[in-house]
C-alpha cells in the first residue's frame, strides 16, 4: 500500500480537453494546498470562485473550488475539488503546482476509493459496485451496479458474519465449560440450528439469480467460418457500420475485428475473424491461427456457411460453447431455386440452431438478432433482484456455504472441529466485505480501478 500520510491528487473527470475538469485532492495537506493555490480556504461545501496561482504567484486558472473537511467527505479525509477549465495546459499547470507542495503527489489508480474503504465509508462490495457503475456501458450494467451500490449484499454479509460468530461463541463456550471436552447436546443443538438457517440463507442468495456478475465482462460472440462466406458483411450489418473490409477475394480479413454491441441492454463483444482454410500465405496463416484461438474462447460461435454450396471445411474447436450455423447468401440460393438439402438444414452435433440469412440484403437477420438477445438473457440470467456483482463475491459465498455445510456434517464428532469450520465461514464472509484481507489482495482489487477514483 502507498503511504497514507501523503496527500494525493488526480483528474477525476474525462480526458482533456473538456469544458470543465475536476481535479480532486485528498489527504492532510488538502487544506494547505487550497490555501496556497487559492489564497484562502472557502467555507465548507460552498462552491467558491477563486483565481488559482502557482508557487511564483503566476495565475493558473479562474476556477471554482469546493472544500470538504474530513471526515464528512468522500474519502473521509480532507478533500478539495478544483473545478477548472478542462484544457490540457490548465490541468498540467495545476498538477505541477500541486506536485510542488510537500507530501503531495499524483494518486495511484483506485487510491481515492481505497482511502474511502480504509476509513469505513464503504465496504469492499460497495467499492466494487462503484467501479462497475463507472464502467457500465449498457443500461443493464448500470442498473445492476446501482443495485450493488445500495450495499444489499454487504448488509446481508455483515448480518451473517455476526450470526456465525455468535454460533461459534455458543459452541466455544460449551467447550470451555465441559469437563470431558464434549459439549452437552442442549448447548450445541441451538447453535447448530442457527448454522442451518444461516446456510439456507447463503444458499438462497447463491441460487436466487442467474450469473449477473457476467454483466461486467459481457458476452463474446465470434463470427467464424470458411473464407468468403460473408462473415465481414454480417458483422458490418450487425454493427451498423463498416468495421470490416468486404471483398470478393477469399482471405480478405486477417486481423480479429471487435465491436461492442448493446443488445437489449446486454453488453456483447462481436468479433469477425479470418476465413478458416489451409493456406500457404504466412500472413493469412496467422489470421487463421487467431481466428481459431478467438472462436475457441467465445461464448457463442456463429459458424457462417455459404447457403449456395454445401461446403463445410475448416472446423474450429468451441470448447463446449454454443455454436449456431448461419447459412448466408440465401438471395443467391433463391435466385437459383435451391433451398438447401435436408442434411444441410439439420442441426449438427452440439449445434443449437440454424439460421438462413442474406447478410447483403438483410433477410433473416432480425430473427438472428432476436435469438442473440434471447441467448444473452439466458446467459446473464434475469438478474433483476441479483445481489452478486462479481465472481469474487460468488466464490467467497460458496466458501462460506461449504464451511457451514462441513460444520454441520461433522457435528457430534468433535465440537472443536465444528467451531473451526464456523471460523472459516466467518473468515470467508469477512473477506467478502474486505474485513480480513491481506494487503496485497486489496492492492490488486483497487489497482484495477480508475485513476482519480
Ligand atoms: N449475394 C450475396 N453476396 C454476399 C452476401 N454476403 C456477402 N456477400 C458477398 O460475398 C463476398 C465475400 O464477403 P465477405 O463479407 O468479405 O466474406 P468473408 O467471409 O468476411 O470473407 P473473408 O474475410 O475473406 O474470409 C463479398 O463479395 C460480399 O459482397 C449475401 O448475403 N449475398
Ligand atoms: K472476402
Ligand atoms: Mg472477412
Amino acid at each position: 500500500m502507498y503511504p497514507r500520510d501523503q496527500t494525493i491528487f488526480a483528474l477525476s473527470t474525462g480526458r482533456p480537453p473538456s469544458a470543465i475538469a475536476i481535479v480532486r485532492v485528498s489527504g492532510p495537506q488538502a487544506r494547505a494546498a487550497v490555501a496556497k493555490l487559492a489564497g484562502r480556504v472557502p467555507d465548507p461545501r460552498v462552491a467558491t470562485r477563486v483565481l488559482l496561482r502557482d508557487g511564483e504567484g503566476r495565475g493558473i486558472d479562474d476556477c471554482v473550488v469546493l472544500w470538504f473537511p474530513g471526515p464528512a467527505s468522500a474519502t473521509g479525509e480532507d478533500v478539495a475539488e478544483f473545478h477548472i477549465h478542462g484544457g490540457r495546459a490548465v490541468q498540467a499547470a495545476l498538477f505541477a503546482a500541486l506536485a510542488q507542495l510537500e507530501n503531495v503527489r499524483a494518486a495511484e489508480p483506485g487510491e481515492f476509493t481505497r482511502r474511502a474503504f480504509e476509513n469505513g465509508k464503504l465496504d469492499l462490495t460497495e467499492a466494487e459496485a462503484l467501479d462497475d457503475l463507472i464502467h457500465a456501458d449498457t443500461d443493464r450494467q448500470r442498473r445492476h451496479a446501482l443495485r450493488q451500490l445500495k450495499g444489499l449484499l454487504g448488509d446481508r454479509a455483515r448480518d451473517w458474519r455476526v450470526r456465525i460468530i455468535e454460533a461459534a461463541a455458543l459452541i466455544e463456550a460449551g467447550i470451555d465449560f465441559s469437563d470431558e471436552g464434549d459439549v452437552p447436546a442442549e448447548l450445541i443443538a441451538p447453535a447448530l440450528d442457527r448454522v442451518k438457517s444461516l446456510l439456507a440463507e447463503v444458499e438462497e442468495t447463491l441460487a436466487g439469480q442467474g450469473r449477473s456478475e457476467r454483466l461486467r465482462d459481457g458476452l463474446t460472440v465470434a463470427i467464424a467460418g470458411p473464407p468468403n462466406v460473408g462473415k465481414s458483411t454480417l458483422i458490418n450489418l450487425l454493427a451498423r457500420r463498416e468495421v470490416a473490409i468486404v471483398s470478393p477475394h477469399a482471405g480478405t480479413t486477417r486481423d480479429v475485428i471487435e465491436v461492442q454491441l448493446d443488445l437489449d441492454g446486454y453488453p456483447v463483444t462481436l468479433i469477425d475473424t479470418a476465413g478458416i482454410r489451409d493456406t500457404e500465405d504466412p500472413v493469412e496463416q496467422e489470421g487463421v491461427r487467431r481466428a481459431r484461438l478467438r472462436a475457441a474462447e467465445a461464448d457463442l460461435v456463429l459458424w457462417v456457411r455459404d447457403a449456395g454450396h454445401g461446403q463445410g471445411g475448416g472446423e474450429v474447436e468451441t470448447a463446449g460453447a454454443a455454436r449456431w450455423i448461419i447459412r448466408n447468401k440465401i438471395d443467391i440460393e433463391s435466385a437459383n431455386g435451391r433451398a438447401g438439402t435436408e442434411e444441410e438444414n439439420q442441426p449438427g452435433q452440439g449445434t443449437e440452431k440454424i439460421f438462413r440469412i442474406s447478410a447483403r440484403q438483410g433477410d433473416g437477420v432480425s430473427e438472428l438478432v432476436g435469438a442473440l438477445a434471447a441467448f444473452a438473457q439466458e446467459y446473464f440470467g434475469s438478474g433483476e433482484d441479483s445481489l452478486i456483482g462479481r465472481e469474487r463475491q460468488r466464490r467467497l459465498l460458496r466458501e462460506t456455504a461449504d464451511a457451514l455445510r462441513r460444520g454441520l456434517a461433522i457435528a457430534g464428532q468433535g465440537d472443536e472441529l465444528v467451531a473451526e469450520e464456523l471460523r472459516a465461514a466467518s473468515q470467508a464472509v469477512g473477506r467478502l466485505l474486505g474485513r480480513v484481507d491481506v494487503e496485497d489482495i486489496l492492492d490488486k482489487i483497487f489497482r484495477e480501478f480508475c485513476i482519480g477514483k
